[in-house]
């Protein structure tokens, strides 16, 4: 399985690829992101999480040029911009892998890795070339598929999501952002992208890692924000952060512990009158969470 990051050295002396400074974006009057602030390095993966709705589309969107952000500054390798579109984010080496992928299926794996910046010999495709340098760019990363020429719906997840990452590194991506590239996969499918994710780390790009699962961002994480419902509500780095602190913030730690005491009581009907709370057993604290709700040790 894939090891996590070696060191707990933090190589802040090189500047941040990407920082975003009390961010904020509304649609209308939905404030979908307020105050936020996260630095992409390079040769390190941010890890993003947070439940559906907290922001992280949205977030990633202002990375990779699709939105503009209301509020805030947003600076790529130390000058403010705002992203007018995809292209403009890609120009500044910022590639977004989509959950969606945007491969063609039916599409041999070569010409998938090759999409839109097709090699050409004269007036025809140069295949050959093509067929090579997909298969050298995939080995140097350890994808080995075989047969470059069968469609890539034939592949299984984790080695499409591998092979958009190997695309991405290939054409030039200082940043990538990977948008919950586990999130429709197996264990062992997700340790094969979290080798890769791994691997585009330890060869110098700064990673983006958007997730729900803290097992699969502590695996790789060397910083870690949760988002929830558009507010920061963790920023740390990984030597401060314990796997079971990360799962207590992910799970919601005073939510969860109210919804224990809530269901605790079901035995005498569920009620959420506060009266109610008299009847509450008096026992030992809930296991995994401290009395604030949030760090608790599992
Ligand atoms: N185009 C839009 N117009 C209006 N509101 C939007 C738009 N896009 C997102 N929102 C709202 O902004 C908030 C954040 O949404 P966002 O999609 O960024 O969250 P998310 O964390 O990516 O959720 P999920 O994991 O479900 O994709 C939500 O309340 C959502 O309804």
């Amino acid at each position: 399985m894939t090891t996590a990051p070696g060191t707990t050295d933090r190589p802040e002396t090189t500047a941040p690829l990407v920082t975003l400074e009390d961010v904020g974006k509304s649609y209308g009057n939905v404030h979908a992101l307020r105050g936020v602030n996260l630095e992409v390095h390079a040769g390190e993966v941010t890890c993003v999480l947070g439940d559906n709705g907290a922001g992280k589309s949205t977030l990633i969107k202002i990375i990779a040029g699709l939105h503009e952000h209301t509020t805030g500054t947003f600076t790529v390798n130390g000058i403010k911009r705002n992203l007018a579109s995809p292209r403009a984010a890609q120009a500044l080496g910022i590639a977004t892998v989509y959950q969606d992928l945007a491969l063609a299926p039916l599409m041999s794996v070569w010409r998938n890795f090759f999409m839109g910046n097709e090699l050409r010999k004269g007036l025809f495709l140069d295949a050959a070339r093509m067929r090579q340098i997909a298969e050298e760019e995939l080995s140097k990363m350890g994808i080995f598929i075989g047969d470059l020429d069968r469609p890539v719906a034939g592949l299984s997840g984790g080695q499409k999501q591998c092979i958009a990452i190997a695309r991405a590194i290939y054409f030039g991506a200082q940043v990538i952002i990977l948008d919950e590239p586990t999130a429709a996969l197996g264990v062992k499918q997700s340790g094969v992208v979290l080798k890769y994710i791994a691997k585009a780390r330890d060869a110098g790009l700064g990673v983006v890692f958007i997730t729900h699962n803290p097992h699969h961002a502590y695996l790789v994480g060397n910083r870690f924000i949760v988002l929830k419902l558009g507010r920061l509500t963790l920023d740390t780095h990984r030597d401060e952060l314990s796997l079971d602190q990360l799962t207590a913030e992910m799970a919601g730690g005073q939510e969860l512990a109210e919804l224990q005491h809530e269901l605790g009581g079901a035995g005498s009907g569920t009620t959420t009158d506060p009266d109610d709370r008299q009847a509450e057993p008096t026992g030992p604290d809930t296991p995994g969470v401290h009395d604030d709700g949030t760090k608790g040790e599992a």
